[in-house]
């Protein structure tokens, strides 16, 4: 269609929705001046509320407060939007608020405020029960003859003018069954108030509100709009419902370190999110959300402000290298990091010590053995040979004896002096400072919290660290991961670490709700034959049992004769999509060099992309790009993996006897990577390959 056409649709559509609400203004405000007993100032409130329930929510007026004998509650409201208790003030003075406190009229007024926090969480308590997340539900204060928008914790004061055009702008939470279920439930917990001042009359039939007045009011298309609206969502729309096992998760007391595991797409993140709001709600204390990949903290920060907007600023999302180098600095530790002088020095000590040295026998590429410093000796704390000497080299498969350890040893004391000639630290050289520090009594506790996501990929340097910061206290640690995703080499147990998770403080997540069985069948067939150890020393088969929630997906596999031709069939499918099904499409590849060849590549076909590294998990239109590491805590309705098998899954096929250790071990940490890009797919994964030559 021509611009021109879209563009007078949309003035039309704009005209509509005026002359829509205008009669729907009309109507409120006809309905409540009828509730006689309630001031100017609320019927003006009310009216404006009532617009809403023109708009897919619905208003539960003047209710019983369970467990209460004569308080009342002024309203509930629950739509799209949410879920929030209101109280409606009448106050002759203008409220402020001051260093924390409510006041109006040079009065303190904080036992409403205190009220109103405690009615919500009677709601909560309700909700909780239906299995939606408790931080979903919002107090707000709302006044009568006044205009102000503002906030008290997690209260939200607003005027009178102001609460009908936030709420109506509030984002997409809630579909129209569940704004269904939950008003029904919440009706019932809350009964109607006996002696109610603001009722509607009795004589007028409940069902007459949300029946169209006139032929111009056509709900049944608004709510039809609504709902298609919220199947074509982008991605990043937050899903506020949870099973009411995760719920109990989020809510529940742990008298120490806990654990939450679980396979791919099950749920962990969300679970992790909704107990960092739930945790910043209830305590004064901050809390700490941790992850290791560099970009994914930015995202879930994004999530969470979405979700639980008056929680946000006491969640600090953070990535482990950078939070550590922050401390040290806050500590007043000095470090320098400076990648190309580690570089340097790391090279000059494998010519020295490492080029010549029987490490070479078993393998003579210098990186096998920069991983065994960083994951193996620093990654692990080890600082003495004799450790080394005697340590189980967890998910390392070259069998190292004595004589090799003793070069690997040698390896890293001349890496370490080349550092310290260069003057500069590495990034694990940086966590072992933190962790010193962390160590160290200063009476300061920064968080009384801290979670960390994609546990996996943390060192036990890593995981000390984060222990120190918290300890054992209640609800302290909580470390979140799944050890079939780990992407890096090395691995520990937390007994390690000192961290002992008993009884129920170690849980499991069982249902996959982002991946269509076809697709997730095709991610376990790449892990099947790889059984891996995760944290707590189990050992689990690489094809797991997954309940699976049953919606739809594909899995596109395009075999070519070339890499134009396979190239040419990529762009062909990315531009088959519709252009806003872009911006929940993502192109992964497993290394930086097949990074740079597609961003040239859609760059060249027009199409806009957005490199992974700058996704912050605000929607945006365009294909995003980034490798299987910065896919990781993702997801995307569509996932391409064009040239998935150039480094990994063909390598399966070969017959493992005749393949070095190190080799396998390689080729084993890329089916882990390629699984993780796989199970980034929600509806479709496309399979690209070019066909090797048999011969070749
Ligand atoms: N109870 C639920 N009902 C419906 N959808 C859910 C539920 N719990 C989680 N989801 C959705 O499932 C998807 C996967 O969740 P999440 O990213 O938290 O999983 P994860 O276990 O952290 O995944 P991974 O380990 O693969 O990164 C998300 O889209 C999330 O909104």
């Amino acid at each position: 269609m021509a611009a021109g056409g879209s563009a007078s649709r949309r003035a039309q559509e704009a005209r509509r929705q005026e002359r829509l609400l205008r009669e729907q203004w009309q109507a409120a405000r006809w309905e409540a001046y009828r509730w006689e007993a309630a001031s100017e100032g609320e019927q003006a409130v009310a009216a404006q509320l009532l617009v809403l329930t023109e708009r897919g929510w619905r208003l539960l007026v003047d209710r019983k407060w369970p467990g209460t004998r004569a308080a009342n509650v002024d309203m509930i409201l629950v739509g799209p939007g949410g879920v929030f208790v209101l109280d409606v003030k009448n106050w002759r003075s203008a409220p402020e608020v001051a260093q924390g406190a409510l006041r109006a009229g040079g009065q303190n007024r904080d036992e409403h405020a205190a009220k109103l926090l405690a009615v919500t969480r009677s709601a909560e308590g309700a909700v909780a029960s239906l299995g939606m997340s408790p931080v979903a539900v919002r107090p707000l204060m709302v006044f009568a003859g006044r205009s102000l928008d503002t906030e008290l914790g997690r209260i939200r004061l607003l005027g009178e003018r102001e609460v009908g055009p936030v709420l109506l702008s509030e984002r997409l939470r809630l579909p129209a069954n569940s704004v269904r279920a939950i008003a029904d439930h919440l009706e019932r917990a809350f009964p109607e108030y006996e002696g109610s001042a603001v009722a509607p009359p009795a004589s007028e039939p409940r069902e007459r509100r949300t029946e169209p007045a006139d032929g111009l009011f056509d709900l049944e298309g608004l709510r039809d709009a609504a709902l298609e609206e919220a199947l074509r969502a982008p991605i990043e729309q937050w899903m506020t419902f949870l099973h009411p096992d995760q719920v109990a998760l989020v809510r529940r007391n742990w008298s120490g370190p806990a654990r939450i595991s679980g396979p791919a797409g099950t749920g962990k993140t969300v679970v992790g999110l909704h107990r960092a709001a739930h945790l910043a709600q209830r305590g004064s204390g901050r809390v700490l959300y941790i992850t290791f990949a560099r970009n994914l903290h930015r995202v879930q920060a994004t999530f969470l402000k979405a979700m639980s907007p008056a929680v946000a600023d006491r969640v600090d999302f953070r990535g482990l290298h950078a939070w550590a180098q922050e401390f040290l600095q806050d500590r007043g530790v000095r470090v320098r990091i400076n990648g190309e002088k580690i570089d340097t020095a790391f090279g000059f000590a494998w010519k020295n010590v490492g080029r010549d040295s029987c490490l070479a026998e078993i393998d003579d590429t210098p990186g096998y053995w920069r991983e065994e410093i960083d994951y193996v000796i620093k990654g692990r704390g080890i600082t003495s040979f004799e450790e080394y000497a005697g340590l189980s080299r967890r998910r390392r498969r070259a069998r190292l004896g004595r004589e090799h350890r003793r070069a690997v040893w040698n390896l890293f004391e001349e890496y370490q002096s080349r550092l310290a000639e260069r003057e500069v630290h590495d990034f694990q050289d940086v966590l072992a400072l933190a962790l010193a520090e962390a160590r160290r009594e200063t009476g300061q506790r920064p968080y009384a919290a801290v979670i960390v996501d994609e546990v996996q990929d943390l060192t036990l340097v890593g995981v000390r660290l984060l222990h120190a910061l918290v300890g054992d206290a209640p609800n302290g640690l909580l470390l979140v991961g799944d050890g079939q995703q780990a992407v890096y080499p090395g691995g520990f147990r937390l007994s390690e670490a000192g961290i002992d998770i008993r009884g129920d403080r170690g849980q499991v997540l069982r249902t996959n709700y982002r991946n269509s069985k076809e697709i997730l069948d095709a991610a376990l067939a790449v892990v099947a034959d790889d059984p891996f150890e995760d944290i707590d020393g189990l050992r689990t088969p690489g094809r797991r049992d997954v309940d699976l929630t049953y919606h739809d997906g594909r899995v596109v596999r395009v075999v070519k004769a070339s890499t134009a031709e396979h190239d040419e069939a990529l762009l062909d499918a990315l531009r088959a999509l519709p252009s806003d099904a872009r911006r929940d499409s993502a192109v992964l590849c497993a290394s930086m060099r097949a990074i740079s060849h597609y961003q040239r590549l859609l760059d060249r076909a027009g199409m806009r992309v957005c490199l992974l590294e700058h996704y912050d998990g605000n929607p945006v239109e365009a294909v995003k790009l980034g490798s299987y590491h910065r896919a990781k805590g993702l997801e995307f309705k569509r996932v391409f993996l064009p040239g998935h098998d150039t480094d990994g899954l063909a390598d399966a096929r070969a017959p493992q006897e005749q393949v070095p250790d190190t080799v396998r071990e390689r080729r084993e940490l890329s089916r882990s990577r390629l699984f993780v890009a796989m199970t980034r797919a929600r509806d479709e994964l496309w399979l690209g390959s070019v066909r090797r030559d048999p011969a070749g």
